[in-house]
């Protein structure tokens, strides 16, 4: 695998995909990053690049606006942000099109000097960046590349997905893993070579079809795997429970029961949730058994029992990875299973991981020092999936 000190790139165009896929209030006049942290994890690689007088492109996505344009999803705030850590200018590319790297693209590389940054639009403006069919992806791929002579490949919390500008751009440039790769990497192979045991896994989040199917290939090496957030309902749901109004995979419930078949006393579920009456933070609340959850409610965290449990089991663990909120943290009256799951975790005093845009967020937004973890990932369903064992498209294009 090569890195960026392999490249010779003074006087040259690279093209850096990062993850700057942060979470965003958008309830004031213009939308505020709440947690920076995946910005401040790409400066390094862009900052090296610039350093050596490279002219640099800076790619991501944001959300997962549906392939055309969609104001909400800008990155302009983000090259705002980037710009404010850089300590120079970030030329934005967007036009409020889907032609991502398109004429107004074109325009702004041309224009950038040696040591100068631009950034593009949200990749996933344009339909080829996510699309399955590999010629539409290729067209978007053949545009992306023609803008720069290098690719470095640093979006580690996006190497999962197979899109153009993961695995098709570089393919068609020269190319080399960013820094925050690489460290990502130093930590996962670590978790997933010999983890000291007890070894226990928190899982949580609402991307429940996406990390639902990891499960069963974690559940052999794992002693613990602790299921809350949006993921625990349709494990509910297996046990022959109402969730009412919850986050559910109807069509994962089979799955789910064999799973708790499989794992038996490894997989803790919760005892207890936080319901709303609907999905607001102002919601009228009530704590119900796990198995009495109402019609019409909506289950929105673990309930304290249910924390206090997890946290007895996370206080017995000397390996711990967790990926996923146990609730809607970002709303005060569900944030409490989500608070007591990061004490519990820094309290302890083993190898501890935490991955995801929104549970590194979490952690910090809800005040817990970054010193409570051994690392914090940028990357949830990535890290779960490299632990899991699989092949990662976007690490397999860098010759990982
Ligand atoms: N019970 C729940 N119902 C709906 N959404 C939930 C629930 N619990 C957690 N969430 C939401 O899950 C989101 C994070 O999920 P996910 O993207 O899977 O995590 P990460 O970014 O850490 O990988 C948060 O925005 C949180 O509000
Ligand atoms: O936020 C992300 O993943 P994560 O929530 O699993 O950490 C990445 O930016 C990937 O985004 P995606 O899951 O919309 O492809």
């Amino acid at each position: 695998m090569r890195t960026i000190d392999d490249l010779q790139v003074a006087g040259h165009r690279v093209l850096v995909r990062s993850d700057l896929n942060v979470p965003l209030d958008r309830s004031g006049d213009a939308p505020r990053i709440t947690d920076d942290g995946r910005v401040r994890a790409s400066v390094p690689t862009i900052a090296a690049l610039l350093d050596r007088g490279a002219r640099v492109i800076v790619t991501s996505h944001l959300g997962r606006p549906k392939g055309e344009p969609d104001a909400k999803y800008s990155l302009e705030p983000v090259a705002a942000r980037l710009g404010e850590l850089l300590g120079r200018p970030v030329a934005f590319a967007g036009d409020g099109s889907g032609d991502i790297a398109g004429e107004r693209a074109r325009e702004v590389v041309g224009a950038l000097a040696d040591g100068e940054v631009a950034m593009l639009e949200n990749l996933r403006f344009n339909p080829g960046e996510t699309s399955k069919d590999a010629v539409v992806r290729a067209a978007f791929a053949d545009a992306l590349a023609a803008l720069a002579e290098f690719y470095v490949g640093d979006a580690f919390g996006a190497v999962h997905r197979a899109h153009a500008s993961v695995v098709d751009v570089p393919k068609r440039l020269p190319h080399a893993a960013g820094r925050l790769v690489l460290t990502e990497l130093d930590v996962l192979r670590r978790l997933s070579a010999t983890p000291e045991r007890p070894y226990a896994v928190v899982l949580g989040g609402s991307k429940v079809s996406d990390k639902l199917g990891v499960i069963r290939a974690l559940l052999p090496k794992v002693d613990a795997l602790l299921v809350g957030g949006g993921m625990c309902f349709t494990f509910l749901a297996a046990l022959g429970h109402g969730v009412g109004s919850s986050l559910l995979e109807a069509e994962m419930i089979d799955t789910c029961k064999e799973l708790l078949a499989e794992g038996g006393e490894r997989i803790v579920l919760p005892t207890d949730v936080v319901i709303a009456d609907r999905f607001a933070a102002d919601a009228a609340t009530k704590v119900v058994a796990a198995d009495a959850i109402e019609e019409g409610w909506l289950g929105l965290d673990i309930g304290p029992a249910s924390t206090r449990a997890f946290a007895e089991r996370l206080g017995g663990a000397v390996t711990v990875f967790w990926n996923g909120p146990m609730g809607v943290f970002e709303m005060a009256p569900f944030a409490a299973g989500t608070r007591g799951v990061a004490e519990a975790i820094a309290a302890g005093n083993g190898f501890s991981v935490v991955g995801g845009g929104d549970s590194a967020a979490a952690v910090r937004t809800l005040g817990i020092p970054d010193s409570g973890f051994s690392h914090i990932s940028t990357g949830g369903g990535a890290s779960l999936e490299y632990l899991e064992g699989a092949t990662l498209p976007g690490l397999a294009a860098l010759g990982v």
